[in-house]
């Protein structure tokens, strides 16, 4: 069985009946999705919000039932991937552009339960890009200012064209040689005017559900 998959599995486990469900973006997330799905075709009566398009759109082919965020003052538990989980469960997220609306839904979350394969694992955070979203107006600028801080950016691509989020925004891609002091860098980051959002969640996750290959689950809380 796929390790995504597993984690997927594992983790919606924790859905209960009556909760207001936040649904994750990728490729693993995807997998949980699916999951919700079938429980809901079993009986199970939730109310979902996706922090994507795309992931709305699965949940409505998947027959989850979709409620207003104007509806809803707090999401009971967010299921999400991340592309980096660090021993401190801090997280690198935003491979696939949607990290703006995922830190909103995991910020108003109870709990944020995070499902990774065991790839996702990395003692300090930062082999992986940090994704930062930023406006395009005066991109060049802002992306001047990520580069004093000591990483590499690059303005993501999508087909010879700039990448845009959900909200319209591009997103620059950072490489930094280890990141140490994720909350620091994070304040630092935002500090930039024309940062909408960066991928570093601090401190966010409840819990990382981590899948294997060989087909075990492992939970990981602080
Ligand atoms: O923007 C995308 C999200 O942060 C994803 O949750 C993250 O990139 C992990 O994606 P995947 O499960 O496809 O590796």
């Amino acid at each position: 069985m796929n390790p995504k998959e597993i984690a997927a599995q594992q983790a919606v486990q924790f859905i209960e009946e009556g909760m207001i469900v936040g649904l994750g973006t990728g490729s693993t997330a995807y997998w949980a999705i699916q999951q919700i799905g079938q429980r809901v075709q079993a009986g199970l009566h939730i109310r979902a919000v996706a922090s994507s398009q795309s992931s709305e759109d699965l949940a409505k082919q998947a027959g989850i039932p979709m409620v207003e965020f104007s509806e809803i003052t707090s999401i009971d538990l967010t299921i999400d991937g991340a592309d980096e989980v660090d021993d401190q469960l801090n997280l690198i997220k935003g491979g696939g552009g949607a990290l703006l609306r995922e830190k909103i839904i995991a910020f108003h979350s109870k709990r944020f339960i995070v499902i990774v394969d065991e790839s996702k694992r990395v003692e300090h955070l930062g082999r992986f890009s940090l994704p930062v979203e930023i406006v395009p107006f005066a991109s060049n600028l802002t992306i001047n200012r990520l580069t004093e801080l000591d990483c590499k950016p690059q303005l993501r691509l999508d087909n010879g064209k700039e990448f845009v989020t959900d909200n319209g925004n591009w997103i620059v891609d950072c490489k930094f040689e280890k990141i140490l002091l994720p909350q620091e860098l994070g304040a630092q980051i935002h500090s930039i005017p024309g940062v909408v959002e960066h991928g570093l969640f601090v401190q966010m996750a409840s819990s990382v559900v981590v899948g294997y290959k060989d087909g075990s689950t492992k939970i990981l809380s602080n």
